[in-house]
């Protein structure tokens, strides 16, 4: 199989049905520490499926996916929950944040559960909340913020382990265009700073723009954009 040199995370030839339906029908993908890579597509393409199964939630029914120099497909089960722990973090479009927690106890859950010390956690969960410039609704409850905070900490939770892949599947679709932008503005800005490549669902041309490349999926199959710039 043809593994594009230095990705980080590539797939190839994937295939997943679901009864009838070919999800998957031939899809490839590879990113690179680092890169932010958008994967587009209309509603039903197969998006979502490939994001899933390239974070090792979907088994597809055959292809490859390689995550730095493994296999995914090889490994265990808790190789692969284990993995997604330390390497993979997520933001879906909501419902993420655990609502009987306050904002800063929802983004150091990660490292408490990976068996990091309250303060130690709290300390550092602040300094991604001031990063998504969210840290004066530390002590609110997830209920208590709008959609733009609520999303903003969800990505400081997803960042706060050091990921070196952040999936996104259509992160911004509950926020308004104002709020989408800002949001993606400061996903990008602190997934770059931090070194985390990510993959990013969106069926919408202006989230996508905060890309550096562009892959379209359709019908299952995917395909290269040259952005016209
Ligand atoms: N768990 C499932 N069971 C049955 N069919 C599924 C399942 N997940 C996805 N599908 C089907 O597979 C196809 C691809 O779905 P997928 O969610 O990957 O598309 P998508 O491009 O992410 O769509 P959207 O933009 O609407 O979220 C669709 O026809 C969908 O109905």
């Amino acid at each position: 199989m043809s593994i594009p040199e230095g990705s980080l995370l590539a797939a190839h030839d994937l295939h997943k049905a679901y009864g009838p339906t070919n999800a998957l029908d031939g899809a490839a993908f590879s990113i690179h520490p680092g890169e932010v890579v958008a994967v587009m597509g209309p509603s039903g393409s197969g998006k979502s499926t490939l994001l899933h199964c390239l974070a090792g939630i979907v088994t597809p029914d055959s292809g490859t996916i390689m995550y730095n120099g493994h296999e995914l497909s090889a490994m265990n089960d808790a190789d692969r929950s284990a993995l997604r722990r330390t390497d993979f973090g997520f933001v879906f479009q909501f419902g993420q944040l655990v609502p009987e927690l306050s904002c800063l106890e929802n983004v150091a859950l990660p490292l408490r559960l990976n068996g990091t010390g309250r303060k130690q956690a709290e300390s550092t969960a602040l300094t991604w909340m001031q990063r998504l410039e969210v840290e004066n609704v530390a002590k609110q409850r997830p209920g208590e913020v709008s959609g733009g905070q609520g999303q903003r900490v969800a990505v400081a939770r997803s960042l706060v382990t050091g990921p070196r892949v952040l999936f996104a599947d259509e992160p911004t679709g509950a926020l308004d265009s104002l709020n989408g932008e800002r949001v993606m503005e400061l996903l990008t800005d602190a997934a770059r700073s931090a070194g985390a490549a990510v993959v990013l669902v969106t069926h919408e041309a202006r989230v996508a723009a905060y890309s550096d490349r562009e892959v379209v999926v359709r019908d299952g199959k995917s395909r290269d954009m040259e952005r016209v710039v």
